[in-house]
């Protein structure tokens, strides 16, 4: 994920180390909604309000309540379209729900044409009840059940990505129990780690997920597939980490999954291999949480891919195999904000008589839990009103309302110096792992999510009730 900065990014002494880089000199500089940040359909109006989707985020809040995640839903099938061109064919993009998952979302997905990729018994079980087409669903996971490998088979998903030798034997098992030839990835390990902007190769491949390519497991494993009666080899998959920004990481894994596919057809010969079309690079792509961040357009980055595989293929004499991709946070990300009222601000003096404020918010690592856990960075900003030009800027820190000191939202942000209770914050880009690793820490109930649209809101998921926190009360 993406680390703090050592220092400071300015020369402000006033100012202590932050994130937030300089202090703005206007009171628009304060207003702004970057466009590679924000969703495609935010607009700040000439009274600062701000609408999403067409919509006023003070109605949202009045309706909705806060804390609240709006999802733009255009912009989320927006992002699914682009990167069904870019990778030439819908089907070759599956979309990785564990990034943000509703049966709303299934469906989008389902109707842009993209397959989708679940990792445990409850997405799949979701995607199932949205009417996702079962050929495009794909079934990951390190320690999928019995029952989970089950019901993927059962359902007749389209494929399931095997994870360990135990797990071949299981599918096979169970495919044969129920007359079926299920097809599978194989997930390789490519001895790749991908990090926010760089990436570094290991030497070892010490990590919970896949079969070892240097260990020689992955080309085991693929003997032991071709051998079973229940299941077909589609293809090979790699995954070499998240919110990656170059195709550097990608390229060395192509390499070395060409290179398994070469010595396969090697040792097996390229009828035995025949159902082996696709090569799975797994997701990955980064977006951007402040306007310093620049990702490739998915256009690029396909273009990349392709050339890079086309080019390993060529090498190694083999025919080129069918590319697919796997994004979750390149396009639920970068659509949805999360909406928060704010409830007290507090001066903090800090050594050397620099001062920090802290504002918090009605929710937090319940909702958010990025900040706490990877030290992420957020773009925040005012958005039910204006700034007046006079008005300054305060170095904030936005924390939530949770018993814990490292429950921050945004750890440094400019806002307006006047900012006062019941004014409403916005945090971009956080449609991606925050509700899906939403949690109820000393019992705060989950946000609603709201999709919009065209100057329409619907509700996607409500917000939890008192009533939910007894729901699962055995004594009541
Ligand atoms: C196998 C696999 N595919 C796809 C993804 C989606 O990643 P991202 O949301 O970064 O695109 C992940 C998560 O990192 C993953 O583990
Ligand atoms: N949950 C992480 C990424 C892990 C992706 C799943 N393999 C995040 O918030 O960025």
């Amino acid at each position: 994920m993406r680390a703090h900065p050592a220092g400071p990014r300015h020369a402000d002494v006033l100012v202590p180390a932050n994130t937030a880089g300089a202090r703005p000199s206007t009171s628009d500089d304060l207003a702004q909604l970057h466009p590679g940040v924000w969703p495609r359909n935010a607009a700040r109006r000439a009274d600062g309000v701000v609408e999403l989707g067409g919509v006023d985020v003070r109605e949202l809040a009045e309706q909705y309540g806060t804390p609240l995640f709006v999802v733009d839903e255009d912009d989320f099938r927006s992002r699914c379209a682009e990167h069904a061109a870019a990778f030439g064919e819908a089907g070759a993009v599956h979309y990785a729900s564990k990034a943000f998952l509703s049966l709303d979302v299934a469906r989008w997905v389902a109707e842009e044409g993209l397959g989708i990729d679940v990792c445990s018994g409850g997405e799949l079980a979701i995607a199932l009840r949205a009417g996702f087409p079962v050929e495009r669903i794909a079934l990951h996971g390190n320690n999928k059940s019995v029952a989970e490998l089950t019901a993927a088979v059962r359902a007749r998903v389209g494929a399931v990505v095997v994870d360990s030798y135990l797990e071949i034997a299981r599918l096979d098992q169970v495919a044969r129990e129920h007359g079926v030839r299920q097809p599978v990835l194989i997930r390789v390990t490519v001895g790749v780690e991908a990090h926010t902007h760089e990436f570094i190769a290991t030497a070892h491949e010490d990590q919970k997920f896949g079969f070892s390519l240097a260990g020689g497991d992955a080309a085991e494993a693929a003997r032991r597939v071709l051998k079973s009666e229940g299941l077909r080899l589609v293809g090979l998959h790699s995954h070499i980490g998240s919110q990656i920004y170059d195709a550097d990481g990608f390229e060395i894994a192509a390499h070395r999954v060409v290179g398994l596919l070469a010595e396969l057809h090697a040792e097996h010969g390229a009828d035995s291999l025949a159902d082996l079309s696709t090569v799975d690079l797994g997701g990955g792509l980064g977006i951007a949480y402040t306007p310093d961040d620049d990702p490739p357009p998915p256009a690029r980055l396909a273009e990349q891919l392709r050339e890079i595989v086309r080019r390993e293929c060529a090498a190694a004499n083999l025919p080129v195999p069918r590319i697919a991709v796997e994004p979750g946070r390149a396009i639920a990300g970068p659509g949805t904000v999360t909406l928060y009222e704010v409830g007290t601000t507090k001066e903090v003096v800090l050594g050397g008589g620099a001062q920090r404020r802290y504002v918090s918010v009605d929710g937090g690592m319940s909702d958010n839990i990025r900040t706490a856990l990877y030290d992420a960075v957020y773009d925040c900003r005012l958005v039910s009103r204006t700034v007046e030009p006079e008005t300054g800027a305060a170095l904030s820190r936005v924390v939530g309302k949770h018993c814990e000191s490292g429950d921050v939202v945004v750890r440094d942000c400019w806002l307006p110096a006047d900012l006062a209770p019941g004014d409403l914050l916005a945090v971009a880009a956080t449609g991606a792992y925050c509700y899906a690793m939403a949690n109820g820490y000393n019992r705060l109930p989950r946000p609603a999510v709201v999709a919009v649209k065209d100057g329409r809101a619907r509700l996607m998921l409500r917000r939890e009730t008192e009533d939910d926190l007894f729901r699962l009360e055995a004594s009541l």
